[in-house]
């Protein structure tokens, strides 16, 4: 069974995902780890955001190991020499800045594709286009929104920063995301504005046993 969660930016698509997995003791994907790893990578390394070839030839020497818990997804760069976990260092501003540039191009998203369809189901896919481009067969499928506000004052709560400016990045991380962020015409749809974190599960949860 392949459950997916896509949304916007800070919808909570990760915290949900890994509140429906453990309720249902399956594991959950995080696709943006993947995305946002890559970008880290070629900030550290220096290459341009855009250049598919010079990434893909980065990527190909880098043994990116992404560890699928359902209480949180951890990544890791498995260098025999100097293994090192990257989850933290993958989400800051830096990477929220650059990592819509990456993930635009075809050929970072058929990088990404490959590894989450590699991947043995049941699990909790969550990103933006698990419904419909990478698992459009899914058993079920949820798109989360919230209002940028709502979304800016969750962000602050978790990393320090100036409600206006994480409001304004949202907007802008939004639009650059939107031409491979949408629901699949058979998602179900959950304004979380006005829901708190088991609220939203609930609503999955319950959304799940009417397709079951
Ligand atoms: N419905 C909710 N009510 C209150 N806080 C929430 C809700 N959903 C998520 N959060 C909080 O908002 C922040 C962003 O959620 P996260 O799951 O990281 O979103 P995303 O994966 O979409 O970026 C986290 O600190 C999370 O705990
Ligand atoms: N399936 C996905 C997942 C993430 N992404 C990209 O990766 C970025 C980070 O995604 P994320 O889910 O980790 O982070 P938030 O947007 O939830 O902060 C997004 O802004 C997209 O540019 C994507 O293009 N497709």
């Amino acid at each position: 069974m392949i459950v997916t969660i896509d949304g916007v930016a800070a919808s909570g698509k990760s915290s949900v995902a890994s509140g429906v997995a453990s309720a249902l003791s399956i594991p959950y994907v995080s696709s943006g780890l993947l995305y946002r790893a890559a970008t880290l990578l070629a900030l550290e390394a220096g290459t341009s955001l855009s250049d598919a070839p010079a990434l893909l030839s980065l990527l190909g020497a880098a043994p990116l190991r992404l560890e699928p818990l359902a209480g949180g997804n951890r990544i890791y760069l498995d260098t025999p020499d100097c293994p090192r976990e990257l989850t933290a260092d993958a989400h800051t501003s830096a990477v929220d800045a650059g990592v819509s540039a990456l993930a635009q191009l075809p050929q970072l998203r058929e990088w990404v594709n490959a590894r989450l369809r590699a991947l043995t189901p049941p699990f909790v896919a969550e990103g933006r286009d698990m419904g419909t481009a990478v698992f459009p067969q899914a058993r079920a499928k949820f798109f989360l929104v919230a209002s940028p506000r709502v979304r800016a004052l969750r962000r602050v709560k978790e990393r320090v920063g100036d409600v206006e400016a994480v409001e304004q990045a949202l907007i802008a991380r939004d639009e650059q995301d939107q031409l491979q962020s949408h629901p699949a015409a058979d998602a179900q749809i959950i304004d979380t504005s006005d829901l708190d974190l088991a609220g939203v599960i609930a609503a999955v949860m319950a959304g799940l046993q009417e397709r079951a």
